[in-house]
């Protein structure tokens, strides 16, 4: 921590935004965190407790919690958003009025905007035109950080100062915070590693095994990869914690909310059902969609997002979809040293090709 307290705001009363806020508070800052639902606040501030996301945990009690956004950002310096990606744009524009260039913005949203595709830190900039921005991504779920479980995450932002405030408001001895320079990168791998989680919540629930998490999970690393380098990113920063760690954690943890969805239809449910039972925010279905018209646009190879779709929006039985997977064009195992191509080419020339 700095000399001087740092002033933090959260906006957001689910789970990931209250473990923040109380790491904060456990780390010295003075922490206002906002929500809408003005109930929730009233017990944040009597009880210390978020009963209606993290239920089981004790908040530090220096969290202040308001529904007023003048008090939340008042003398505010770091500004923490935790709000789920299909609202994000419309607290930041209710928060536009006492937003100043000074504040250090940094989205903690592993989603992407439906109609404009953007990612959390690209539309704070479109909305505010201000430097100091960044994103937190990482294995970090939510009620082992209030567990005060030891975890690691990531600030990435093109901006020393963001990144050297948020270590010092947020590292402390049970949460490691590293940085990196390559925002976007971190930011996509945060988003995609959801849609495979909900492939890895359906593989458990069909009763697969763990060669076959295992096969999932790189595979899936190599498809992020491959999307993030059309998307301009540096696959390098996927062998982080944003990428492979968070990769790992959610698609083997049921306290993931993309893998729980992911079990749930597994196990039968509908889409709808999945969703509902779920309660929260579940980034990864939409993010199938966004980034499947996003490859099929830009002609990248993304089979298993492609799979997933089909058995989330076109009905395709998910035991079935894995067996067609299985069958598919034999490929590279790491492409940035055997290109994919090069073996599409072997098999070409061996008269064996199957398209
Ligand atoms: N939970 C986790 O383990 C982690 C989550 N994240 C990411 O953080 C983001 C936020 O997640 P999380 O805190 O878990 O989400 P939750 O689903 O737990 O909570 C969402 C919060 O956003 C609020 N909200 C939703 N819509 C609006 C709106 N229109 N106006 C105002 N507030 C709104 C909700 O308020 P209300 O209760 O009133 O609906 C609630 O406070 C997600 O994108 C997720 O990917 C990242 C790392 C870990
Ligand atoms: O991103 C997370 C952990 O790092 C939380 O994942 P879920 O949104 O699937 O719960």
């Amino acid at each position: 921590m700095s000399e001087q307290q740092i002033k933090v705001a959260v906006l957001g009363g689910g789970s990931f935004g209250t473990a923040l806020a109380s790491i904060a508070a456990d780390n010295g800052a003075r922490v206002r965190q906002w929500m809408r639902d003005a109930a929730l606040v009233e017990q944040i501030n009597r009880e210390h407790r978020n009963g209606r996301y993290l239920p089981n945990y004790a908040m530090n009690p220096a969290v202040e919690a308001s529904t007023e956004m003048a008090q939340v950002l008042e003398d505010a310096e770091l500004v923490l958003i935790a709000i789920p990606s299909k609202a994000f744009r419309s607290v930041v524009q209710t928060a536009k009025p006492w937003l100043k260039p000074e504040h250090i913005l940094v989205s903690t949203t592993k989603g992407i905007e439906q109609d404009s595709f953007l990612l959390m830190s690209q539309v704070l900039e479109q909305e505010t035109g201000f430097t100091h921005i960044g994103v937190i991504a990482g294995p970090n779920l939510a009620s082992e950080i209030a567990d005060k479980q030891l975890t690691a995450t990531v600030i990435a932002s093109y901006d020393a100062l963001t990144r050297t405030r948020v270590q010092q408001a947020l590292g402390c001895g049970y949460f490691r915070v590293y940085a990196s320079n390559d925002r976007h990168g971190v930011e996509l791998a945060g988003a995609l590693k959801n849609i495979y989680a909900i492939a890895a919540g359906m593989a458990a629930a069909l009763g697969m095994g763990e060669n076959t998490r295992s096969m999932l999970m790189t595979r899936a690393l190599a498809e992020m990869s491959r999307f993030a380098v059309v998307q301009g990113a540096n696959p390098m920063t996927f062998l982080g914690l944003a990428g492979v760690g968070d990769l790992i954690v959610t698609c083997s943890s049921n306290l993931s909310r993309n893998y729980r969805v992911g079990y749930a239809l597994g196990k039968g449910d509908s889409l709808e059902q999945a969703v509902e039972s779920l309660g929260q925010v579940a980034e990864g279905v939409n993010t199938v969609r966004l980034v499947c018209a996003k490859a099929r646009e830009a002609g990248v190879y993304m089979p298993l997002a492609e799979g997933l779709y089909k058995v989330l929006f076109e009905g395709v039985p998910a035991r079935d979809m894995a067996g067609y997977l299985m069958l598919g064009e034999q490929s590279s195992d790491v492409e940035f040293i055997l290109p994919r191509e090069a073996v599409q080419q072997a098999h070409r020339e061996s008269g064996e090709w199957r398209e």
